[in-house]
């Protein structure tokens, strides 16, 4: 696996002061940011958080993502810990075929049936990078903030890593996600 790594660099955010270190795999370029006081022997906060352009710039609420990050990085900017910005946008079938998702969704089509009838599979996400910056950045120890089982399976299969907790990271449904926020819970497993 070809990563490249940058320097770390401070961020200073709304939220509070970050650490920010980038890796390129392929031509996907991830971030990590870390809390200031970032100690990876201590138990790490961790939020794994899958990029939704849409969602997280353009505070779309068809999905929870934006609220979701909002909620991960105030966490962690109290609490201490790290954020991964994992950049599969769509579930790593990436804009453009977000887009066409969505206007398969306006049809009709739920969040899974859309990606099926753009051939591909409901999630295409796969976590080799998160791993790799976890093991780069000496992390031991996480909390997860997550309702995704399939986060906290892949987790749990990377050595000498372990998860202590999961902090939930619930978000108030409306009327524009609330379908696609029972599709995730009964179709996908989702703990919401
Ligand atoms: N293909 C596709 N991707 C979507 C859709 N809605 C949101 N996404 C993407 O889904 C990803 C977020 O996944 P979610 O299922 O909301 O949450 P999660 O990251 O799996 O789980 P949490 O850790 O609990 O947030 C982001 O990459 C979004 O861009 C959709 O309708 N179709
Ligand atoms: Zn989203």
């Amino acid at each position: 696996m070809q990563i490249i790594q940058s320097n770390i660099a401070n961020l200073p955010t709304k939220y509070g002061n970050f650490k920010i270190k980038a890796y390129k795999q392929n031509s996907q370029e991830h971030l990590a940011l870390m809390s200031e006081n970032f100690n990876p022997n201590e138990t790490i906060n961790l939020r794994i958080h899958s990029e939704c352009l849409t969602g997280d710039v353009f505070g779309s609420i068809k999905c929870d993502c934006q609220k979701q990050l909002e909620l991960a990085i105030s966490y962690i900017s109290k609490n201490g810990g790290m954020i991964i910005y994992h950049r599969q946008e769509g579930r790593n079938i990436g804009l453009l075929n977000k887009v066409n998702a969505y206007s398969l969704q306006d049809s009709g089509k739920d969040t899974i049936e859309a990606n099926l009838a753009l051939g591909f599979k409901e999630d295409e996400r796969e976590y080799s990078i998160v791993e790799y910056i976890l093991k780069d950045l000496g992390v031991k120890k996480i909390n997860i903030l997550t309702n995704n089982p399939s986060k906290i399976e892949f987790l749990e299969k990377i050595e000498k890593l372990e998860i202590v907790g999961r902090i939930p990271t619930i978000v108030e449904p409306n009327c524009y996600n609330k379908d696609y926020l029972r599709t995730k819970k009964e179709q996908m497993g989702h703990m919401l």
